[in-house]
């Protein structure tokens, strides 16, 4: 195994998603032909009718594009998104090729899930690879309609580091605030913009290291308990001195016990429809909080972490926070996908600094009890 590059050298990867035609090509299209002087190489699929050209795409550009054919990234060619990573890999190291950063564009229909267990799963795709981000795309016009039939549209909210809005143009403010107001709820973690015709700040997409560093303190807790009065969860203030030794953990460590996508899906037709009335909206996918100033008992946490990842797994997107250890020294980053997790040291609390634990749960019908509860038992007495 090659040795692991340091975070800052590993190249970072975007995983581009959304809706079957919200406008992720159209999004792509526009950074690969603007002159931003980044180099960007794209993997993508050639699944749908509106597959990108790539005769326009790389003309007078440096990008280079691999496609995945044979269907959705997410079910079948996970095996394939794995070797043209590793393939980029050999020709950048070899010098035929140069790049940056890389840009993967999954099909309408794809899990992200799979696409970002990629990055964790492989030694030499961990240790070259940094996945940055998840966005997502949703069609301001269609975004309700799909959000209420697919649920894989749901979970590629649910794994968004940012959500883009496109065709605001085609909606009235109240259904783009509805729609908002929908994604919020799904997602209270990322932030959420229009895109128009995929005219977007490339400093918002590439870049954000939402996947790795410590995002959740966007979270602006006000504005999680106005909208969704059962994301966040408060617990006792009361800061516990500790003493200062530290705790290395694993800086790439994963947990797998497979299973991880086990609903498959089928990959059908586009999904355009008129509006209609939107009344409640039961998703699947919701998010809840957890916070506390009191540190945690790093064993009992590992050892509840690992029984509740083992049943609930499957149903858990995303997870990721910092974590208030007893006995260490520095915050923890930690985060997950599905059963896959991983902790790395953080910065080191300051001598004021109040310290606490903030970590955010997405996933399908998570039972919040049974979370907030069990993490609270880890808590040092
Ligand atoms: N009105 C409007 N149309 C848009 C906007 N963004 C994209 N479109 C159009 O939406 C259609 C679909 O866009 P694509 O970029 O192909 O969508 P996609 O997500 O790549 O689609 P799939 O590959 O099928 O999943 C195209 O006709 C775009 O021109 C927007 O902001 N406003």
């Amino acid at each position: 195994m090659n040795q692991p590059l340091r975070l800052e050298q590993m190249v970072p990867v975007t995983v581009l998603t959304g809706f079957l035609g919200a406008g992720k090509t159209t999004l792509l299209k526009r950074i690969l032909t603007e002159h931003h002087g980044r180099r960007i190489a794209v993997i993508e699929n050639e699944f749908g009718p509106e597959s990108i050209d790539n005769d326009l795409l790389v003309q007078d550009s440096d990008e280079q594009i691999v496609e995945l054919n044979n269907g959705c990234v997410c079910c079948t060619v996970r095996g394939d998104l794995l070797r043209a990573l590793l393939d980029l890999k050999q020709r950048r190291d070899s010098g035929a090729i140069q790049f940056e950063r890389v840009i993967i564009e999954t099909t309408g229909l794809a899990n992200p899930g799979p696409v970002c267990q990629t990055f964790f799963m492989d030694d030499e795709v961990a240790g070259y690879y940094r996945l940055d981000a998840v966005v997502t795309i949703v069609d301001a016009k269609h975004g309700m309609e799909t959000l209420d039939r697919q649920p894989e549209a749901q979970k590629q909210i649910g794994f968004a580091d940012r959500i883009l809005v496109s065709k605001k143009d085609l909606v009235n403010q109240a259904d783009y605030d509805a729609l908002r107001h929908r994604l919020v709820r799904i997602n209270p973690r990322a932030p959420i913009e229009p895109v128009n015709f995929g005219d977007t700040d490339l400093n918002k997409i590439l870049d954000i290291s939402g996947f790795n560093i410590d995002s959740i303190l966007e979270l602006d807790p006000a504005f999680l308990s106005d909208t969704h009065p059962d994301a966040a969860h408060d617990h006792d203030h009361h800061d516990h001195g500790h003493h200062g030794h530290d705790h290395h953990d694993h800086g790439h460590e994963h947990h797998h016990h497979g299973h991880d996508d086990d609903e498959g899906h089928e990959c059908g037709p586009n999904c355009h429809h008129h509006d209609h009335a939107h009344p409640a909206h039961d998703d699947e996918i919701g998010a809840f909080i957890f916070r506390s100033d009191k540190p945690f008992d790093p064993g009992l946490l590992e050892e509840f972490l690992g029984g509740v990842l083992e049943v609930y797994g499957p149903d858990l997107l995303r997870y990721k926070g910092i974590l208030y250890l007893k006995g260490v020294n520095r915050r923890m980053l930690f985060q997950g996908v599905h059963m896959l997790m991983g902790a790395e040291p953080g910065k080191p609390w300051g001598a004021q600094e109040k310290k606490s634990t903030k970590l955010v749960f997405i996933g399908r019908k998570l039972p919040k009890e049974i979370f907030t509860q069990g993490l609270e038992q880890c808590l040092a007495k």
